[in-house]
């Protein structure tokens, strides 16, 4: 099997996958700030980082993923202020919201730390950042001080110190390119008692600091969306390299590309999101987790609902062929001679296997991936066809190996009612002959209501799992 390759944002440059412990990954991906609702923008994000998950526990590696809750934030602070409400319900609102969504998506992390739930490490890193000299105290608050750091611009590849200037409306700082670590309350905020000042912690220090609690001083993949790399992630390692004493701190950094409406970043902070409750409320969330793995992790995704709609329809005819070749090999038996065309069959089926591994090996290259996959289901229905259970086997593992990352072509096991499904398809045949269509579509509408649809094909009657 082929060496798993990344393309590394940090040196931009593709580089075989070698993590700091054999078999394991740590993965660190930013999670949502929860003060609005969850948009198919985070989909885009969270599902192309699961597929890559998958990925590498299907080639054998144990992923300890975590993914925080931005749960304190001036965002969080200025919609409470709007809809004048306590801040704790805006984020008990959208995080029960979002973990609902990921849910159904197919999306679990293995740790979800909240800043709130980490405020005596947040304040242990930034006092430990004093100490060695990298930050200090302002009225306002704490602050990292970037001139200390010497690789400073590493990740975005921005060295013009202008360019770096961030959180500009704040006059109490050394450098306008510092930023803050602490920010102390102003009237009626929120705050924690820290030894500085009552306040609350900056964006980025919460990252370095739970990263680091759950992950260790170094770990493998850090991601999240380019909109992260400045000044977010950038920060993130001038704290943490500064306070471990690592170089580098996370060995691959990966970013996804965006997710975009009209050609423009979908954002909440822009105000043009399509929330993902709504999309979910149209679309099967297979449906709208294959839509987002048909583009590859790094480019840009036009969100488009037409595209939904062919995804369905591709999507529903795929579950078919799947479901019929699990029908047959289920009820099949081994031959023991092979036909010309099954011995070329199975052959192709493992060609197909291995360029689904090739192209997923490669900088997890989905699309790629799919169109191997797209192979294996034509390869399926000429299987089909010709009713061969050796073939219908070998393709279908092919397919469900496949099916380990995308988690969309396989029914989930109801083996235990398709015994019951088959014999009422059968009654249904019987009244069909008898000419009781009543019945017959009685027994239809029935089954349609427990999430079982029935595709009339002349006299015959294929069944799958809605
Ligand atoms: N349009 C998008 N496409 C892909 N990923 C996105 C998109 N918007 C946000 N993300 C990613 O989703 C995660 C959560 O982002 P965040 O909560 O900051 O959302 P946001 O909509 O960008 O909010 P804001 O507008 O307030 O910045 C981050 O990893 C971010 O990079
Ligand atoms: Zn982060």
């Amino acid at each position: 099997m082929k060496d798993i390759v990344v393309y590394n944002t940090l040196t931009r440059k593709y580089e075989k996958l070698e993590t700091l412990t054999p078999g394991l990954v740590k993965m660190y991906v930013c999670g949502p700030t929860v003060y609005d609702h969850s948009h198919i923008g985070h989909a885009r994000t969270y599902v192309a980082f699961d597929g890559i998950k998958k990925y590498l526990m299907l080639r054998g590696y144990q992923v300890l993923h975590v993914q925080n809750i931005t749960d304190i934030d001036d965002k969080i602070i200025n919609k409470a202020n709007e809809l004048g409400v306590d801040w704790r319900e805006i984020v008990e609102t959208y995080s029960k919201e979002y973990f609902e969504l990921m849910g159904k998506l197919g999306i679990r992390a293995n740790i979800n730390p909240r800043v709130t739930e980490h405020i005596p490490e947040i304040i242990e890193f930034i006092d430990d950042l004093i100490k060695k000299g990298y930050a200090y105290v302002a009225p306002s608050g704490v602050y990292f001080d970037v001139d200390k750091y010497p690789y400073y611009g590493q990740l975005s590849g921005i060295k013009d110190k202008k360019m770096w200037n961030q959180e500009t409306f704040v006059k109490d700082k050394k450098n306008p390119y510092d930023f803050a670590l602490w920010k102390c309350a102003k009237p009626g905020e929120p705050w924690w008692e820290s030894p500085w000042c009552k306040g609350r912690p900056g964006w980025h220090i919460e990252c370095s600091t739970m990263s680091s609690k759950y992950l260790g001083k170094q770990f493998d993949i850090h991601g999240g969306a380019r909109d992260l790399i400045f000044p977010h992630h950038e920060n993130e390692i001038a704290q943490s390299e500064a306070r471990f004493g690592v170089h580098p701190w996370v060995r691959y950094w990966l970013h996804t590309g965006y997710l975009t409406i009209k050609g423009e970043k979908m954002s909440k902070s822009l105000g043009n999101i399509i929330a993902l409750k709504d999309v979910l409320a149209k679309y099967d969330p297979k449906v709208v987790r294959l839509w987002l793995l048909s583009a590859h992790y790094r480019t840009e995704l036009n969100f488009d609902w037409e595209a939904l709609e062919r995804t369905k329809t591709s999507l529903e005819r795929m579950r078919m062929t799947v479901s019929a070749l699990r029908r047959l090999v289920e009820k099949g038996s081994p031959k023991g001679r092979l036909s010309e065309w099954e011995i070329e069959a199975i052959n192709k089926a493992i060609d197909l296997r291995n360029s689904f591994h090739e192209a997923m090996s490669y900088d997890f290259n989905t699309p790629k991936a799919l169109a191997s996959v797209s192979e294996m289901m034509k390869l399926g229905n000429e299987a089909l066809e010709k009713e061969s259970y050796e073939a219908s086997l070998a393709v279908l593992g092919a397919i469900e190996e496949a099916d380990r990352v995308f988690e969309v072509f396989v029914e989930e096991s109801k083996a235990d009612v398709e015994p019951f499904v088959e014999l009422l398809v059968e009654v249904r045949k019987e009244l069909r002959n008898r000419k009781l269509w009543d019945l017959a579509d009685m027994i239809r509408s029935r089954l349609a209501e427990l999430g079982v649809r029935l595709l009339d094909k002349g006299k015959e009657t294929e069944w799958r799992f809605a």
